[in-house]
């Protein structure tokens, strides 16, 4: 008998195809609300689920007592409690290295926005405010040649790396939890302690994944470290910074500017002061989101799922079970 599976999200027409031809995929209704009945009757029934974001809880898991495979469409699996999928013999899959280039890609645009005021002086040619040459009270920031902090270097923190030291003559520093040797022959990056590259960068850009240890990494504290003139860049997850401090230091100068990709409650809510800020650039999450990129990563989450579900090995398993 086929295996079922949950799609919850979008997979394009010949992918669901691919799917369908392996399992079961079962009628729903689009969430995992648990408090549902019908939520309820489909995750006891699935043996896999694909889609991103998925708010996967303890409770849900025992909802869904034939579950073997999670397949997110992300590299970031922070909603996920992963210790508790590898006690249940639950294998986690993510999708990697498809999306860093596109990643990095928005990461250096957002350096960019932020650091040259792209957005806030679009928006005076937008309303006609454009009367004479601009003074320097709307003068930016150089990029070239400025040094660039890197907190965390992995994938995506090397190739935004490979963009500033390559293409716009950077040093670069960086903060990471293991040594990066042939990074740092590749690019001249210096491995440092978070607080010298926080004092010594020009822009900070934050690529660690959310974890227990990465909550609130960047706080108060850290801010007061950074240049008055510095952009900080977040593209990794908002609650890695601590939010309320960063409205702060945006606010009272003691940094220039910022520019983010993600914020600690997604949507932003409307109270929110940081999309009004004249020295802000802020996205709706989108690093990874051209055509090509959702494409790919949804194959890939696609390939995880069936391979694993077959019995055969993903290309990208983030738990071992046993
Ligand atoms: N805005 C968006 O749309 C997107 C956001 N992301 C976010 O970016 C994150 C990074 O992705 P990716 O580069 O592929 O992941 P990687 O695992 O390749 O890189 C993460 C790096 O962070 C380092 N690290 C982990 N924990 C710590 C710590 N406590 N202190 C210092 N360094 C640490 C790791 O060190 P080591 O090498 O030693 O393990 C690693 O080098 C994702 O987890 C996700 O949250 C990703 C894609 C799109
Ligand atoms: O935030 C996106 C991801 O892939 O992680």
């Amino acid at each position: 008998m086929k295996k079922s599976i949950m799609v919850m999200g979008r997979l394009d027409a010949r992918q669901e195809a691919e799917l369908a031809e392996h399992f079961t995929l079962l009628e729903h209704s689009g969430s995992l609300d648990i408090s549902r009945a019908e939520v309820r009757e489909v995750l006891a029934k699935t043996h896999g689920i694909i889609g991103s974001g998925l708010p996967v809880t303890p409770e849900l898991l025992d909802a869904a007592p034939a579950l073997q495979v999670i397949s997110t469409v992300s590299v970031g699996y922070d909603s996920i409690p992963v210790d508790e999928l590898t006690k249940r013999g639950i294998l986690l899959c993510n999708t990697p290295d498809v999306l860093t280039e596109t990643t990095a890609d928005l990461g250096f645009a957002l350096i960019m926005a932020a650091g040259r005021r792209l957005v806030e002086l679009a928006e005076v040619v937008k309303q006609g405010k454009w009367q004479s040459s601009i003074g320097p009270e709307l003068f930016s920031s150089d990029i070239h040649g400025k040094t660039l902090g890197m907190v965390g270097f992995g994938r995506i923190g090397a190739a935004i790396a490979r963009r500033g030291a390559l293409g716009f003559g950077m040093p670069i520093l960086y903060s990471n939890a293991s040594p990066k040797p042939a990074l740092e022959k590749e690019l001249g990056a210096k491995r440092c302690e978070l607080d010298t590259l926080l004092a010594e960068s020009d822009y900070v850009c934050i690529t660690v994944p959310l974890t227990q240890e990465t909550e609130k990494l960047i706080g108060k504290r850290e801010f007061s470290l950074m240049k008055p003139s510095a952009i900080f860049v977040n593209i990794a997850r908002g609650k890695v910074v601590d939010e309320a401090a960063l409205i702060e230091a945006l606010e009272n100068g003691t940094i220039k500017a910022a520019g983010l990709d993600v914020f600690e409650q997604e949507p932003l809510p409307s109270s929110s002061p940081l999309p009004h800020m004249a020295n802000v650039v802020a996205l709706p999450h989108i690093a990874s989101a051209t055509h090509e990129t959702r494409q790919a990563m949804a194959q890939r989450a696609v390939d995880n799922l069936r391979l694993a579900l077959q019995g055969e090995e993903p290309i990208n398993a983030v738990n071992e079970i046993a």
